[in-house]
């Protein structure tokens, strides 16, 4: 992919013919049919409470395996606030509450019975600010293994250098592995922490604005690596730059005040929305 192609403002909406020629980069756009899809993540009547305040209203919508989707939408519109139900990080928040259902392959991830580590380590997720441990390249990958109580120094080193590889990282690092990981640079240390999401073989990566605080040549290679990582496991994405959502996903979810607006093939989505509101936002009338 062209890096210069990505220099667009993260937070401006985005013009059609911008997205348009996105679509273009994009070699997976096409139509897509749900109905063709193996179903990785069923979202049913969710509803989610901050306090008084409900965050997100009745969304249901099902999620294809090995496929990118993302979520896009203004600002406080519940992208970020779904994304954490997938791996229940808003139990962390006092105030939320939820009702509904997701069913991560068909089991309710909500189910007392649920162990919510083995959940997290099925869902990883990479934040907007790369978060590497302060620790040694090696040891962030090898962090989740030694968790679980990997010792045996062969195994290790053949998981630190394949995750490293699947992050498109090794090359980069391979000379290095012994060094500390902040000094890496940003774009590496979200290679970095992909890497340690990947090292214990999840089903899911959730990537919450994975590029925005990277600069276009960061941000081009997070988006090969998206579109690569989509061939061994379901990915989620919130962005706020449309044109990358485009260019990365394959279904795209418009959300507005905590409503599931449009849901769809990226392709169509994009080209022919169904709803005025969302021609509106990703032509940038919305506003
Ligand atoms: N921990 C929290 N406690 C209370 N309210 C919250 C919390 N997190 C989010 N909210 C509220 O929930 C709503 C949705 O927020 P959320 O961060 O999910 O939106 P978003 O679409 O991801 O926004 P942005 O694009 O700005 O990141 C907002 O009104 C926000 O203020």
């Amino acid at each position: 992919m062209d890096a210069t192609m990505t220099q667009t403002d993260n937070n401006a909406p985005a013009s059609s013919h911008g997205i348009a020629s996105s679509l273009f980069e994009n070699p997976n756009a096409k139509r897509l049919r749900l109905s063709d899809e193996r179903i990785a993540l069923e979202v049913e009547n969710l509803n989610l409470f901050y306090g008084e305040e409900q965050a997100l209203k009745n969304i249901s919508l099902r999620l294809a395996a090995n496929r990118v989707t993302a979520f896009i939408g203004p600002s406080g519109c519940g992208k970020s606030t779904l994304l954490r139900c997938f791996n229940r990080m808003n139990d962390l928040v006092d105030s939320c509450s939820i009702e509904g259902a997701i069913r991560l392959e068909g089991k309710d991830i909500y189910d007392r019975k649920v162990d919510v580590a083995e959940l997290r380590r099925r869902v990883g997720m990479v934040f907007q600010k790369p978060n590497p441990f302060p620790k040694t390249i090696y040891e962030n990958v090898a962090y989740g293994l030694r968790l679980q109580g990997v010792r045996n120094r062969k195994v290790l080193d053949e998981v630190v250098e394949r995750s490293l590889r699947g992050a498109a990282l090794w090359d980069e690092v391979k000379d290095r592995l012994n060094q500390n990981a902040f000094g890496l640079s940003g774009g590496q240390q979200q290679r970095l922490v992909i890497a340690r999401a990947i090292a214990i073989e999840p089903d899911v990566i959730l990537l919450d604005e994975p590029a925005s605080a990277l600069d276009p040549i960061s941000t081009a290679k997070i988006e090969e690596l998206i579109y690569e990582l989509k061939e061994d496991y379901t990915i989620l994405i919130v962005t706020h730059n449309m044109q990358q959502a485009a260019r990365v996903s394959d279904y795209t979810a418009y959300m507005y005040l905590g409503e599931m607006v449009e849901y769809g093939d990226t392709m169509t989505l994009f080209t022919n929305p169904s709803k005025k509101a969302t021609e509106d936002y990703i032509t940038g009338r919305y506003g």
